[in-house]
């Protein structure tokens, strides 16, 4: 029988469907003590598995689950004194618990970046259910940068497409066209 791929425990027995009545809820870390709890008032966006080594992920998973929601949808309010920037030379401002090593939430401060004004988040972390599954997976051939043999990626691609995860090796054709029209209008070019 051929090994069974995980991709993360979240998903690894199939997707769960949005709740419609889902508007948000408690991200809540793993500490036993004074957890860091991060509240969030939206349904999440965009949720993907990414498979680049910056994103946090659980053990026992590949790839990351990664969605956005707006900033000001986002407040820490419980024990923000245990949060610390991950890796300040990345641009997305990864905070993550320093008793844990879960990442709470990640912010980017470039204001020209096109994903300015929104921040990342784990959704595996709501202490609530209904939140929004993820749609694709991202930076795919990344994997093999945490240590995932060449030889197994026609398994983890097949393995993405069973759970209806369209992989891609950097982001969505959607997401990657929204970066290109937001540098392209910065850049003053104008669309034909
Ligand atoms: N191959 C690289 C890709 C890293 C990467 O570009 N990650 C994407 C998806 S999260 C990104 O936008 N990174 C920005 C950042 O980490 O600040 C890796 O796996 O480390
Ligand atoms: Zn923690
Ligand atoms: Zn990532």
């Amino acid at each position: 029988m051929s090994e069974t791929i995980r991709i993360h425990p979240a998903i690894d027995h199939g997707l769960t469907p949005a709740s419609g009545s889902f508007a948000g809820g408690t991200l809540v870390c793993r500490c036993t003590e004074r957890p860091v709890k991060v509240r969030v008032s939206t349904q999440v966006a965009h949720d993907h598995a990414c498979g680049c080594t910056k994103c946090w992920k659980p053990e026992g998973a590949i790839f990351s689950l990664v969605a956005v929601v707006p900033q000001d949808k986002l407040e820490v309010v419980e024990n923000a004194d245990k949060l610390a920037v991950f890796d300040s030379s990345a641009t997305i401002k990864r905070y993550a618990c320093s008793g844990c090593g879960v990442h709470m939430y990640g912010r980017i401060e470039n204001e020209k970046h096109p994903f300015y004004g929104l921040d990342f988040v784990h959704p595996e972390l709501f202490q609530e259910d209904g939140w929004a599954p993820p749609e694709f997976a991202a930076f795919v051939s990344s994997v093999i940068e945490s240590g995932v043999s060449p030889d197994r990626m026609g398994g983890v691609r097949a393995r993405l497409k069973e759970l209806g995860l369209e992989p891609y090796d950097c982001l969505s054709p959607p997401l990657m066209d929204a970066i290109a029209a937001h540098t392209a209008k910065a850049a003053g070019v104008t669309a034909h």
